[in-house]
């Protein structure tokens, strides 16, 4: 079973993200941007305020492409559960947002980001949305690269929100404005009813 964490910057997700793994010991725990070097290729890329927004999707996508095949696809295929730090919804969310206020020509980013997935991705079977403001998420985040602001972020939400929209029994939003408590117990308790289905 594959559940994947999403949200802003700043929403808590590591924070949740770490929390499960002493619930669940034999999850395989993993997160996109990875630590391969396609992951290094894309950190280079977030740090770089002039970073061409197709490259950058395309090294987005060619990390995912490789978390898939050789770390997800095997752990599924063993009948893992598998708990990942983002996924395609960062892509479809973030770089729809990048691409909109770019340049590039793409009438409906979102669309065109989720055909490219579509070849080859493999869709989560449930998505926790931590759901929270764009400034509190921008402030909690620090501000500390071009996707942690507050403008770009709001986009980056409604985003989510369509995409929420468009599979609404895919998602489930946990209120990530309350305390890293409170939000850590509504994850495992979302999470146990997941895993129980
Ligand atoms: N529920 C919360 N309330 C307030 N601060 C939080 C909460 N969850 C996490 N934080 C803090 O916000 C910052 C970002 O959290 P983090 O888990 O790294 O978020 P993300 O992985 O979504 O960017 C960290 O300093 C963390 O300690
Ligand atoms: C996976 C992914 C991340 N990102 C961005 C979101 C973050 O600003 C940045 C790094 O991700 P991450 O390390 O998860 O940051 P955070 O813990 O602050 O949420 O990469 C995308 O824009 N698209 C993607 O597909």
């Amino acid at each position: 079973m594959l559940i994947t964490l999403e949200g802003l910057d700043g929403s808590g997700k590591t924070t949740v993200w770490e929390a499960l793994h002493d619930v669940y010991p034999d999850a395989m725990f993993t997160r996109e941007p990875t630590d391969s070097w396609y992951g290094e290729a894309v950190d280079r890329s977030i740090a770089a305020d002039d970073a061409d927004p197709l490259a950058e999707l395309f090294l987005l996508t060619a990390d995912h492409a490789d978390h898939l095949s050789g770390t997800i696809a095997p752990a599924l295929a063993d009948g893992g559960l598998v708990i990942s730090d983002r996924y395609s919804d960062s892509r479809f969310a973030y770089q729809a947002a990048t691409l909109a206020a770019s340049d590039v020509e793409i009438d409906r980013p979102l669309e065109y980001i989720k055909g490219i997935h579509a070849a080859f991705s493999r869709p989560p079977d449930a998505t926790i949305y931590l759901d929270l403001g764009a400034r509190e998420a921008a402030e909690r985040a620090g501000r500390t690269n071009k996707f942690e602001q507050d403008g770009y972020l709001a986009a980056v939400r409604e985003n989510y929100e369509r995409l929420i929209d468009a599979e609404p029994d895919r998602f489930v939003r946990v209120d990530a404005s309350r305390s890293p408590e409170a939000v850590i117990a509504r994850v495992e308790e979302v999470l146990a009813e997941l895993v129980d289905e």
